[in-house]
């Protein structure tokens, strides 16, 4: 995401500060107007960044910079402070509680992605053993239900909705009443949007909210917007009780920085950001670790709780076996690939430990490489149990290849690749064979060894050389503490 290139940008202004031999106010400003710039080019509104300028001026003292202490931590400490309170509103938003029932509505303008958030939202909380239930109060746009019920029959989460009904409200009343009644915890309800403020969409929003009750409101906004966030979203706070915000589209070319105008606008934390189109491509919002990020500052626990996130943690014991077998099978890859895709790109994954910053992956190559896992899916979508299950690459003679780069819409070419690809990983795992399988607690030495030297074939030459080798990858991964979690991101565990 371009938010990577605003904390690249503001690395390199202090870093350029931190290298000048006398730091005066000249020097101070220069750094703080490269800042500005990389703000108001990544389109966090201008009188916010102006006001961020002043605050830093007045907080950054020069004899301090003079005397020789750290100027770069100095300067950054104050970035990272300034950022932290522009995106913290200073009061969380309403939490839901599981087992009781709550309602939260949706707003927000068309194609903001307000109906995929809506799901996505309910699909995180259905993980975490909650019993959402989608409303959708959206008859403006013919095809809303569809989609919403298209989503939630592949979530498996109830929804409701009607082809003839065209009052919204109506709608609205009837799906949060039934789900009451259902002992849903979570109802969520969509509304209409509109492609641009107008007056009918507000106040539809405001009859739907009165009729509802919402415990939460939610706005949700695609992070391309640019400059006019700050406005879009004050236009909605007015209208209805705006209690959150939902950034979407932030794997995209857009620059992000809307989301602190929207916060400002709001006075309402970002709750979730929206990384895909994909269900699972949603992730907390945490202002802290989010701004330790940006500034190249590493985010510790990020990178933690997103491999716990990803690893299906019952599905391990079973894995490694399979492994320790040296039976490594195309659904085995398939199932890694997802794993990897859920995980999001690694180098963004990777982005979030200190001293790696997102850059640190050729810029677009991770996009390239998850285009390329989600076509050998589509193709292995079109491989029988037999092929999946085995272990012998024989199996897969002329007529088979032929079938499936058929069956998938394919060329042949790209199904050989994919299965030179299968060999490949085979190959790496294959190491894994007789491994001895440690108890629960247990995590030896040699299993350590081993994952250090799968994952440094796993991981991009460059990555490995700039952690410092085998060495360092080692020590990386003892700092950690616990293999299990390194072990995870590959899929195995100690169990
Ligand atoms: N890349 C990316 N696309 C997204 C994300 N969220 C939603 N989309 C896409 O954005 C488009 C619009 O999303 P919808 O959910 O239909 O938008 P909406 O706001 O509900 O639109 P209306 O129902 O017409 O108001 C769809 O193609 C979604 O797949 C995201 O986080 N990243």
């Amino acid at each position: 995401m371009v938010l990577a290139e605003l904390g690249g940008s503001i690395s390199r202004a202090l870093q350029q500060m931190s290298n000048a031999t006398i730091i005066d106010e000249k020097v101070l400003n220069d750094c703080l107007n490269d800042i500005t710039r990389a703000l108001l080019q990544s389109d966090v509104q201008f009188k916010l960044v102006r006001e961020m300028q002043t605050n830093i001026k007045s907080i950054v003292n020069l004899e301090d910079l003079a005397a020789g202490h750290n100027k770069r931590r100095i300067i950054q400490q104050a970035v990272f402070n300034e950022l932290c309170k522009i995106l913290d509103p200073g009061k969380p938003s309403f939490t839901p509680k599981k087992a009781k029932p709550s309602v939260v509505m949706f707003v927000g303008l068309q194609g903001s992605g307000k109906t995929t958030t809506c799901t996505k939202y309910a699909y995180y909380h259905q993980k975490k053993g909650w019993k959402p239930a989608l409303v959708c109060a959206d008859t403006f746009r013919a095809g809303a239900f569809d989609q919403l019920k298209q989503n939630a029959t592949k979530a498996k989460i109830p929804f409701y909705g009607s082809y003839m009904e065209s009052d919204p409200v109506k709608i609205a009343v009837e799906g949060v009443e039934r789900f009451k009644k259902e002992n849903c915890d979570l109802i969520i309800v969509d509304t209409s949007g509109r492609h641009k403020q107008e007056a009918a969409l507000f106040e539809e929003m405001r009859q739907v909210s009165e009729a509802t009750k919402p415990d939460l409101v939610i706005f949700v906004m695609d992070s391309s917007i640019g400059q006019a966030a700050f406005d879009q979203a004050q236009a909605f706070k007015q209208s209805v009780a705006v209690g959150a915000v939902i950034v979407t589209k932030m794997d995209g070319h857009a620059k992000g920085g809307g989301a602190l105008s929207a916060v400002a606008a709001t006075k309402s934390p970002v709750i979730f950001i929206g990384t895909g189109e994909h269900m699972d491509e949603f992730e907390v919002f945490d202002v802290k670790p989010f701004v330790s990020r940006l500034l190249g500052m590493g985010d510790w626990s990020g990178f933690m709780d997103k491999i716990h996130e990803v690893v299906p943690m019952d599905q391990q014991p079973e894995l490694l076996q399979k492994l320790s077998e040296g039976n490594f099978t195309l659904r085995i890859m398939y199932e890694q690939f997802q794993n990897i895709l859920k995980m999001g790109p690694i180098g963004q994954v990777f982005s979030m430990l200190p001293g790696f910053s997102a850059e640190l992956m050729p810029k677009g190559r991770e996009k390239e490489s998850q285009a390329k896992i989600k076509r050998y899916m589509t193709m292995m979508d079109s491989m029988t149990n037999e092929e999946l299950d085995s272990t012998n690459p024989k199996l897969m003679n002329e007529s088979r290849v032929m079938r499936i780069a058929r069956g998938s819409g394919r060329p042949v070419r790209e199904v050989m690749e994919m299965l030179e690809e299968y060999k490949r990983l085979a190959k790496i795992w294959s190491k894994m064979k007789g491994l001895k399988i440690p108890k629960k607690g247990e995590m030896s030495a040699l299993s350590r060894n081993m994952n250090a030297q799968h994952m440094s074939k796993v991981l991009p030459p460059q990555m490995l050389k700039q952690i410092g080798g085998m060495g360092g990858l080692q020590s990386l991964m003892k700092q950690m503490g616990s293999s299990k979690d390194m072990m995870g991101m590959f899929g195995g565990g100690d169990k």
